[in-house]
C-alpha cells in the first residue's frame, strides 16, 4: 500500500505530517496567530524593497494542493532586500493558501482574524547555493505573506492570475505564465510584522523569515470562487475541489513577532 503523500484530507493532513516530516513537530512552526498587544515595535527594521524583473516569470502550475507561478532564479533576477534580511534573496516561486468559504483561508491569524486567502512569495538565500541547501539553514528562506480580503472591488492585479486557472484546472496542469511582475500584488502600506518560522508544509523546514504586511489586498468574492474551482485531482478523476489548503495554527514557544510600524 502505497504511503498516503501529503495533504490536507483526513488521512493525509496536518495532524498527520509529523510522521513523514518529524519538523512538524518542531518549536519554530508556521503558521502562528499575531497579537499586535504582544508585538515588538523595532524601530531599527529597515524597509525591504522588492526589485523583481517580470522576465523571471516562467510557469503557472497545479499541484494537487496550491497553484503556484514558478520564477528564474538561476541567478539575481528578481530579488528581495532590506527589512529583515541581510543580503538578496531571489524570488523562486509564489503561491496561495485559501478556505472553502470567504470567511476563512489564510495560515497566519491577525488579533482572531482570518482572511480568505494568504498569498506567499517564497525567496531564498543564494549565500547556500541552492534551494535545498538554503531550507537546511536558519537564514535560507523568506517569504512575503500578503492577506486577501474580500471586498466589493475585484483586484485588477489578480486577473492575470486568476485567469490562467481555465488552464491548470486539474493536478499536474502547466501552463506558460511570462512577463509578470508579482509586485504588482503588493498593497500600498510598506508596513510588516516578522518572525523566524518554518515552512507551513511538509518538509515544515524552520528556515523562513516571515515578512507578512499589514495591509491586505482587497478581492472580490467572484474571485475567491474562481480560486475555489481549481481541482485537488488529475483530469478524469473524480472531482475533489482544491479548497482548505491552509495549515491550523502552531505554537508559538516563546517567539518574539516584531512590527516594522507603531
Ligand atoms: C518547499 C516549497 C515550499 C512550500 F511548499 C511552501 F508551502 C512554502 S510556505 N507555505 O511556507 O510559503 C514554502 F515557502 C516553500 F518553499
Ligand atoms: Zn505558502
Amino acid at each position: 500500500m502505497a504511503q498516503s503523500v501529503w495533504g490536507y484530507d483526513s488521512d493525509n493532513g496536518p495532524d498527520r505530517w509529523h510522521e513523514n516530516y518529524p519538523m512538524a513537530k518542531g518549536d519554530k512552526q508556521s503558521p502562528i496567530e499575531i497579537n499586535s498587544k504582544d508585538v515588538h515595535h523595532d524601530s531599527s527594521l529597515a524597509p525591504w524593497h522588492a526589485s523583481y524583473d517580470p522576465g523571471s516569470a516562467k510557469t503557472i502550475l497545479n499541484n494537487g494542493r496550491t497553484c503556484r507561478v514558478v520564477f528564474d532564479d538561476s541567478f539575481d533576477r528578481s530579488v528581495l532586500r532590506g527589512g529583515p534580511l541581510t543580503g538578496a534573496y531571489r524570488l523562486r516561486q509564489l503561491h496561495l493558501h485559501w478556505g472553502s468559504s470567504d470567511d476563512h483561508g489564510s495560515e497566519h491569524v491577525i488579533d482572531g482574524v482570518k482572511y480568505a486567502a494568504e498569498l506567499h512569495m517564497v525567496h531564498w538565500n543564494p549565500k547556500h547555493g541552492n534551494f535545498a541547501r538554503a531550507l537546511k539553514q536558519p537564514d535560507g528562506v523568506a517569504v512575503v505573506g500578503i492577506f486577501l480580503k474580500v471586498g466589493k472591488t475585484p483586484k485588477p492585479e489578480m486577473k492575470r492570475i486568476l485567469a490562467e486557472i481555465d488552464n491548470i484546472k486539474t493536478k499536474g496542469k502547466e501552463a506558460p505564465f511570462q512577463h509578470f511582475d508579482p509586485s504588482i500584488l503588493f498593497p500600498k502600506s510598506r508596513d510588516y510584522w516578522t518572525y523566524h518560522g518554518s515552512f507551513t508544509t511538509p518538509p515544515c523546514e524552520e528556515c523562513i523569515t516571515w515578512i507578512l504586511l499589514r495591509e491586505p489586498i482587497e478581492v472580490s468574492s467572484d474571485q475567491m470562487a474562481k480560486l475555489r474551482s481549481l481541482s485537488k485531482n488529475g483530469e478524469n478523476e473524480p472531482l475533489n475541489p482544491l479548497v482548505d489548503n491552509w495549515r491550523p495554527l502552531q505554537p508559538v514557544k516563546g517567539r518574539i513577532v516584531k512590527a516594522s510600524f507603531k
